[in-house]
């Protein structure tokens, strides 16, 4: 099961999985807390059966699932081929594979990096990635250019859930501040999935946290313009709500993606407890579609 056609851009395969299913998107953070909290031992094994289990209670069920890459570098190489066993059966299952790798690097780095999580050879490719502008919004440019050609989507960390974002995110720059240059390179990239009419490959990670930010710096408009899916972490453990995410995000509500990992998390290990608590996700989300 396919949610559009694989020759679609991102930012159109994403919509078409929102209207289909909602926008919510939940996380796989397989950390030692969950696991064991999971009666499960934390070992390659443990971490395998949980997120198995995750994807079979995730899969077809949501627009998006967020595997967060660290929790299966841990086990090294067996952990990483899990990570692609888990992307491959999500992906197989109709569900978008957004996969938390926050990636930044120099130009030619950022090749490899593109061609490892998004290229046509990848040994299994996500359908986007997070990737961290902090070197310079433009050193991204090889991954930016290899999502658009791909039909594939990235999310650019711009205004993050985290309290020690704003040190940097919020920094003055001559044009206004460095989440500002970051909106508004990446609007200049998806004006022609714009005027397809299509949501743009590059989206921003925007937390659910991040209470006035989008005032305080002037960027209302300039997001309502982006064109840009928000990828929106901070939804569930960390604070955010529904009722949050409508006031942070306002007239660009249409175009986020809460997501959420320990909300739903610690619902298992049983499986219809899990889907239970994505259901349960999937309908106070609803509203903002
Ligand atoms: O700004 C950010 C960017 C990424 N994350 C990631 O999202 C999940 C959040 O997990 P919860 O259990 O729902 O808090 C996790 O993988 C983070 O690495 C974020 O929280 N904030």
């Amino acid at each position: 099961m396919t949610t559009t056609s694989p020759e679609a851009g991102f930012g159109a395969r994403l919509k078409a999985a929102h209207e289909r299913f909602g926008p919510a998107c939940v996380g796989i953070d397989p950390h030692r807390g969950l696991v064991e909290g999971w009666g499960l031992p934390y070992s390659y094994e443990g971490v395998e059966r949980f997120a198995l289990t995750c994807v079979e209670a995730f899969g077809g069920r949501v627009a998006s699932v967020k595997p967060q890459s660290a929790f299966f570098e841990v086990f090294g190489s067996r952990g990483v081929a899990l990570l692609e066993r888990v992307t491959k059966e999500l992906r197989e299952a109709g569900t978008l594979v957004v996969l938390d790798v926050k990636r930044g690097d120099i130009g030619t780095t950022m090749t490899a990096y593109g061609e490892a999580f998004l290229g046509k050879d990848a040994p299994e490719p996500a359908d986007a990635i997070t990737l961290s502008p902090y070197l310079g919004y433009e050193s991204l440019r090889p991954a930016l250019d290899l999502a658009r050609d791909t039909g594939r989507g990235v999310f650019v960390l711009a205004l993050t859930s985290n309290p020690e974002g704003a040190g940097v995110q919020h920094a003055s720059t001559p044009r206004g501040s460095v989440a500002g240059d970051i909106v508004a390179a990446a609007t200049r990239d998806n004006a022609e999935a714009a005027g397809r009419g299509e949501w743009g490959h590059v989206g921003f990670v925007m937390g659910a946290t991040i209470g006035s930010a989008l005032d305080d710096l002037g960027l209302r408009d300039a997001l309502a313009a982006s064109n840009a899916p928000v990828l929106a972490p901070g939804f569930g453990a960390q604070g955010g709500t529904v009722e949050t995410i409508k006031e942070v995000f306002g007239a660009s509500v249409e175009r986020v993606i809460p997501t959420t990992s320990r909300d739903v998390l610690k619902a298992g290990p049983d499986g219809s407890s899990l889907i239970e608590a994505v259901e349960r996700t999937r309908e106070s989300v609803a509203r903002l579609a």
